[in-house]
């Protein structure tokens, strides 16, 4: 709409590449600190974890990347996840969008975006 035209795309007010790359830093850094998150990532390869993220948070945003990871459902299923557990991962990315500057409207487009990812996350938890 009108508004997009005049700020750009989500993925260009999130700061491009570069600012996605730093958010995803910062959030990466928030699941590490978290001691009822981090026991999941024991087991994870953080930098093909952080470049699928980056990658995802790319396309979500409507810039020029293609998000070619496992779907949603087949990447968690089986992890045991509970809502208290998806709340909390997605509070520590709407701190890193404060701590990266993203103001309230994209920050929170981007949250909306990830939160209809809650059921494919969910499934068969
Ligand atoms: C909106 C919420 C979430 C988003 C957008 C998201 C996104 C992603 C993405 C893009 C990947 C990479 C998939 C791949 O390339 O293999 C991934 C993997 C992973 N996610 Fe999530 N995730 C979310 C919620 C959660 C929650 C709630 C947990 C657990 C507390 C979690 C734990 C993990 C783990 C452990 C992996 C790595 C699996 C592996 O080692 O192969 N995620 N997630």
């Amino acid at each position: 709409g009108c508004a997009q035209q005049r700020q750009g795309s989500l993925y260009q007010q999130l700061g491009g590449d570069a600012g996605i790359s730093a958010i995803v830093e910062d959030f990466t850094l928030r699941l590490a600190d978290d001691p009822e998150i981090v026991g999941f990532f024991a087991n994870t390869n953080i930098d093909l974890f952080v470049a699928s993220l980056e990658q995802q948070l790319c396309e979500t945003s409507d810039g020029p990347c293609r998000y070619d990871g496992p779907p949603m459902d087949r990447a968690h299923q089986h992890m045991g996840l509970t809502d208290a557990h998806f709340n909390a991962v997605v509070g520590h990315m709407q701190q890193a969008l404060i701590d990266q500057g993203i103001p309230p409207g994209p920050r929170n487009q981007l949250l909306g975006r990830l939160a209809r990812l809650h059921g494919d996350i969910m499934r068969r938890q």
